[in-house]
């Protein structure tokens, strides 16, 4: 069995606060990217082979694991992992690759599981991909509200920068704090090909770690991408094309000096 284990893009993270246990309490609009990692899922009698990195401390594995446990060990499975996005650049592609695998073993070996809370045990981005299209997130991310979306070519682009999650959010202080996103003037401005509303408060810290993602951004809007914006924890960044032909231009050109991708999302049937 082959799945697609799509990326995704954040429409704005607002950061209302911190909780007493440390964790800081969001709203951010999820939407899942046409592309992603790929996954082979096959049934074995018993036990999780994988091939992928990290062993048993990858996603993958360890959702796996967990639903088989959960289930009562009904058989084992063999995955074969193959890696597209970036990693550590806030497009989701671990948490992705964990809810694929939790689906794909619901589907092999049905089970009575919660597997929302079998996904937010492996990390607060993974109930979304459950659900994958485009959602509204509060909470951590596990409070979540489908949406719709207008379809929009979209390009991604990560420098060489890698952003562990943990340290951007310890740069994270209470100036960086802000208000709930304005949700439907965000998406009235998707829909009439307008600048959004929108803004990430981890851009912030991430420009205090690495002042050159200032650059980066200005040359995404250079390149005449709409809706700029750092997409979770960073350090990647996406803005809308006009176009197909203008989104392949644009990746084109950025790919010379990192990731760059481009895709869609929104629409009927543009995502998982
Ligand atoms: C920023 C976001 C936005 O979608 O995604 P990514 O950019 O990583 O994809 C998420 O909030 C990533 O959440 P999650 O995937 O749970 O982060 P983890 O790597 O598990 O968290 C690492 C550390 O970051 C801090 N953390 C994380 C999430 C949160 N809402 N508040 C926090 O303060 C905590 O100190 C935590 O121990
Ligand atoms: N299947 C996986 N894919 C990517 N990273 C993984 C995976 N399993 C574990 N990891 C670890 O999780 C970290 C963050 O993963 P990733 O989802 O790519 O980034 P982000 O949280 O920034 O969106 C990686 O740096 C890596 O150490």
């Amino acid at each position: 069995m082959e799945r697609l284990a799509p990326g995704k893009v954040n429409l704005g993270l607002s950061l209302l606060g911190r909780r007493p246990d440390g964790y800081h309490e969001l709203h951010t609009l999820f939407a899942a990217l046409s592309f992603g990692d790929r996954l082979f899922l096959e049934p074995l009698p018993q036990g999780i082979e994988f091939r992928g990195r990290y062993g048993k401390q990858n996603l993958a594995y360890r959702a796996a694991a967990l639903y088989l446990e959960a289930a009562g060990w009904p058989g084992g499975v063999r995955i074969v992992l193959e890696k597209a996005l970036p990693e550590g650049a806030g497009l989701g592609g671990g948490s992705s690759d964990a809810a694929q695998v939790l689906l794909a073993l619901r589907a092999l070996y049905p089970a009575e599981v919660d597997l929302f809370s079998l996904a937010l045990a492996l990390g607060a981005d993974v109930p979304f991909f459950l659900l994958g299209g485009a959602a509204e997130a509060r909470g951590i991310g596990e409070r979540l509200r489908p949406l719709a979306l207008p379809p929009l070519w979209v390009v991604v682009y990560a420098p060489g920068v890698r952003l562990p999650t943990p340290r951007v959010y310890a740069e994270a202080k209470p100036h960086d704090y802000a208000p709930e996103l304005p949700v439907e003037a965000i998406l009235e401005a998707l829909r009439r090909g307008e600048e959004p509303p929108y803004w990430n408060s981890l851009e912030g810290p991430a420009f205090r770690l690495y002042p050159e993602l200032k650059e980066v951004k200005a040359r995404l809007r250079a390149l005449g991408l709409r809706g700029v914006l750092m997409s979770g924890s960073g350090s990647a960044f996406f803005g809308f094309a006009e176009d197909e032909a203008h989104a392949q231009r644009t990746a084109k050109a950025l790919a010379l000096s990192g990731y760059a991708r481009y895709g869609r999302i929104g629409g009927e049937g543009a995502t998982p």
